[in-house]
């Protein structure tokens, strides 16, 4: 499946629009999320620098909803925060950046568990990892279409994630079906040895007459 130039022009604006006119929106300049800091280990530093470089031939775009998750929100102003930006304390809960890669449909989100997390002693919570996972599908649907919300979510839990541990979450467009898009996910160890979650997922747009995230 190929995306149209039209859309392909569409989703690059749409990128640079969360990016460049919030900040002029809003007059403190959001924390960008996605860049390294000091709680990140060298698995996920060195995957980043790997996928980072990749974004300079264009086919790879850093995802930008990574940065500044705060604006995602009408009601910031009422201490509203994308949830998984909302520990601010580096490297205690969710560390991630997502790369969107155009010429497959696909995305690819290098994801650090902090301690904050913890399900089953010493290893990542069940709902942390669909949090995730969710991130990922439904930031990858919106990217190649327009704002979705969640409908469905199958998550197949295979192997424990170590806290502590950098992962990759890989996802992947399977059929995009009118306003439902179909994603399929995969959660594994950076080599991809191990495969730690599976799940599948429709994030259909919002139709005219249902609630849907206006805020975007
Ligand atoms: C850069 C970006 C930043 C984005 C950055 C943000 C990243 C985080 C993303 C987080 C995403 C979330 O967690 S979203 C939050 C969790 N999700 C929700 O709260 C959604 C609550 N549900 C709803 O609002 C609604 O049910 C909708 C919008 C999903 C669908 O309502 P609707 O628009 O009225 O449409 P409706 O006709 O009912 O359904 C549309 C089509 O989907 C199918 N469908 C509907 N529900 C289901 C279902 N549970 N399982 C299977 N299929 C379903 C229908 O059969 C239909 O197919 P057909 O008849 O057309 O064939």
């Amino acid at each position: 499946m190929k995306l149209s130039k039209k859309k392909k022009n569409k989703q690059t604006v749409f990128c640079f629009n969360v990016q460049h006119v919030l900040p002029k929106i809003f007059p403190r300049k959001p924390r960008d999320f996605s860049l390294p800091n000091s709680s990140w280990g060298k698995e996920m530093m060195e995957l980043y620098n790997h996928y980072n470089r990749l974004t300079a031939d264009q086919s790879v775009y850093l995802c930008c909803v990574s940065s500044g998750g705060a604006y995602l929100s009408k009601i910031i102003q009422s201490k509203a925060r994308l949830f998984t930006r909302n520990i601010r304390d580096p490297g205690a809960a969710f560390e991630y950046v997502l790369f969107f890669r155009q010429d497959k449909l696909k995305c690819v989100c290098i994801f650090q568990a902090g301690h904050l997390l913890e399900g089953p002693p010493g290893h990542v919570h069940g709902g942390a990892i669909a949090t995730m996972i969710d991130t990922v599908t439904g930031t990858h649907a919106s990217l190649l279409s327009a704002p979705v919300m969640t409908a469905n979510l199958n998550v197949n839990y295979r192997s424990p994630i170590p806290l502590g541990s950098t992962v990759l979450i890989e996802s992947i467009l399977d059929k995009e079906d009118g306003r439902k898009m179909y994603i399929s996910c995969r959660v594994t160890s950076t080599d991809g040895s191990k495969l730690h979650t599976e799940a599948t997922g429709n994030c259909p747009q919002p139709g005219e007459s249902s609630e849907g995230p206006s805020h975007l």
